[in-house]
Formats: structure tokens, C-alpha cells, sequence
């Protein structure tokens, strides 16, 4: 078993408080972890793309997170010691993260015609997607009436772009139409959790009466370094799935409604070897970035009465 050193962890494990309603920071750390795999698991409803995200794509997410500064220092938070100033290993200019005890931002897009974001441009731009010179440029124009950054209208564009190519037999055309739909208005909700060191997430199902079926988790961070997510079924079943980044785990029907997820705290990750099963690696949680991309139930975006 070798310990990958590639993946320094850069943060020991801190407190944190995480806000979302329905995903709470996990408590303790889980001291002897199960052997986590790289393959999908057994799950109705859970589709799994290890790689969908290339690294440029990552890269330049990232970058355009960084620049909106959400986890940017503010002086009266700063609880953290100088000495959390080293670099993060995200990227190029990740500076925004690296003295910040914020952990959780939360955007919104205004109710729109489904096809509003995420599919203006969508059948004319092949790669990335991420042409945004052109003087027509319908992500601009997305950006506009959705309310969302730039990064995130290009961001569900790409998402969309690139699963709707999966083959049918890998993801059906169902799921694919709960993601994406074509038709009615949708509401989006992202949500950006910054992860440093041994963090984890407890195990939950995302609020069935705020958010409809059909969630994309996708993950940031240096290459080849990503945490295990634990899936637990109400019969006691567990899988274990090591969500690298530039990862996508998309959760529909049961697995969005019947298997909790979360992510055990712990420093180090053993996962099964994608080329050799026999062999066991030990993998060091490093920083971590997951944005989890949901569609609000209809009237679940208006709080209060
Ligand atoms: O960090 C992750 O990948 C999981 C996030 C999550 O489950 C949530 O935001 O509800
Ligand atoms: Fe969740």
C-alpha cells in the first residue's frame, strides 16, 4: 500500500459550519476507513463520469471561482493562523481560498423557461464550449436573465453538452431529461463546498421538498486527488465510491431519494487500485471544491409566506 505524496493535505482538519439545511458537517473521524472503489456502484439511479470534467475545463472553473472571491478573506472572519497561507495545489491563482474560514456559498437562478440556461448554445459548440468571444453569445445573454455568474451558466452548458453525448445505454435519455429538461421553468441551485484536509460532510439525502430529482455533484482539485463519498441504504448497505476530480456523480430516483450520502472525515482514503483490483492505495485528502448543481421544486424558491 503506498501513500500518494502527490496529494499533499495542505490544511489539517478544522471546524467548520457548514449551512446547508440538509448537510451537516461530520463529526467525528473515521479512524479505520473501508476500502472505497473507482467503479460505479450497484445503485438504480447513480450514474458516475470519473472523468467528465478535462482538466483544462477544471482548471478554468476554477479560475472563474476564484474570481468571484467567494471565499475570499474578510478580515473580521479570519480565524485562520498566517501560517494557512501556503499555496492550495487548486491552480493558478487560488490565493482567494487559501486564508479563508468560509467553506459554503449558495447561488440561485431566477425561474426560467428551462432552456434558458444551459442549452442556448449548447448544439452549435462542440469542446468546451467556453468560446466566449463570439459577438452573439447566448451564455451572456443566459447570464442575463438567470441571474447566475458567467462560470455557472457556462458551467451547466458544458454539463449539458457533454452528458447529453453519453451514450443512451450508459445514461438514459430520462435521466438525461430530468437534468436538463426541455420544457416548463426551472429554478437552479448551486452549491460551491470548499473542503480543506481531513473534512467531512454528514450523510444525508438532499431535502426532497426544496430540491426536484435529478442532482449533479461535481468535483475540483488537484489531479488525482479526490475524497470517498459513502453511500448508506436504510437495509444497512454501503458503498464506498472515490469521487476523483474533474468527477461527475449524478443522483436520480433511488439513489437521490432512498441511499443518504455523505463524506466520512479522515485524512487518508484507501481506494481499490482501477488497474490492479488487488492492490490498495492510500490516497491524502488534499483541498477539495464540489459545486452541486439541483433544480428547485416549483415554489421552493420563494421563502416565507
Ligand atoms: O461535496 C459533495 O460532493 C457533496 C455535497 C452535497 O451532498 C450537498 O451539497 O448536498
Ligand atoms: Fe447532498
Amino acid at each position: 500500500m503506498d501513500v500518494d505524496d502527490d496529494c499533499d493535505s495542505l490544511f489539517g482538519s478544522s471546524g467548520s459550519d457548514r449551512g446547508d439545511a440538509d448537510a451537516g458537517q461530520c463529526g467525528g473521524v473515521d479512524e479505520q476507513p473501508q476500502v472505497a472503489s473507482r467503479q460505479t456502484p450497484p445503485i438504480a439511479g447513480l450514474f458516475f463520469f470519473p472523468a467528465l470534467l478535462s482538466r483544462e475545463v477544471h482548471d478554468r472553473v476554477l479560475a472563474q471561482v476564484s474570481d468571484c472571491g467567494y471565499f475570499s478573506l474578510d478580515a473580521d472572519e479570519d480565524e485562520r493562523g498566517s501560517d494557512d497561507t501556503e499555496t492550495t495545489g487548486l491552480g493558478d491563482g487560488k490565493d482567494a481560498y487559501d486564508r479563508s474560514p468560509r467553506n459554503q456559498a449558495m447561488l440561485f437562478a431566477r425561474l426560467l423557461p428551462c432552456n434558458a440556461v444551459g442549452q442556448a448554445d449548447a448544439d452549435n459548440k462542440a469542446g468546451t464550449g467556453y468560446d466566449s468571444a463570439e459577438a452573439d453569445d447566448p451564455a451572456a445573454d443566459a447570464q442575463a436573465c438567470s441571474g447566475l455568474p458567467r462560470w455557472a451558466v457556462e458551467l451547466i452548458q458544458h454539463l449539458r453538452q457533454t452528458l447529453m453525448a453519453v451514450a443512451d445505454d450508459q445514461l438514459p435519455l430520462d435521466v438525461k431529461q430530468l437534468v436538463f429538461p426541455t420544457s416548463g421553468m426551472l429554478s437552479r441551485q448551486l452549491i460551491l463546498n470548499l473542503y480543506r484536509g481531513g473534512e467531512g460532510l454528514a450523510s444525508h439525502v438532499d431535502l426532497v421538498n426544496r430540491f426536484a430529482d435529478g442532482i449533479l455533484l461535481c468535483s475540483f482539485g488537484p489531479s488525482g486527488c479526490g475524497t470517498v463519498m459513502e453511500l448508506t441504504h436504510a437495509s444497512g448497505k454501503v458503498h464506498q465510491l472515490f469521487l476523483p476530480s474533474g468527477s461527475v456523480l449524478l443522483l436520480s430516483r433511488e439513489a437521490r431519494y432512498e441511499w443518504k450520502h455523505g463524506i466520512p472525515a479522515r485524512s487518508i482514503d484507501l481506494v481499490r487500485s482501477a488497474d490492479d483490483p488487488g492492490h490498495v492505495e492510500a490516497i491524502a485528502r488534499s483541498i477539495r471544491l464540489s459545486i452541486t448543481i439541483r433544480s428547485m421544486l416549483p415554489g421552493a424558491d420563494i421563502v416565507g409566506e
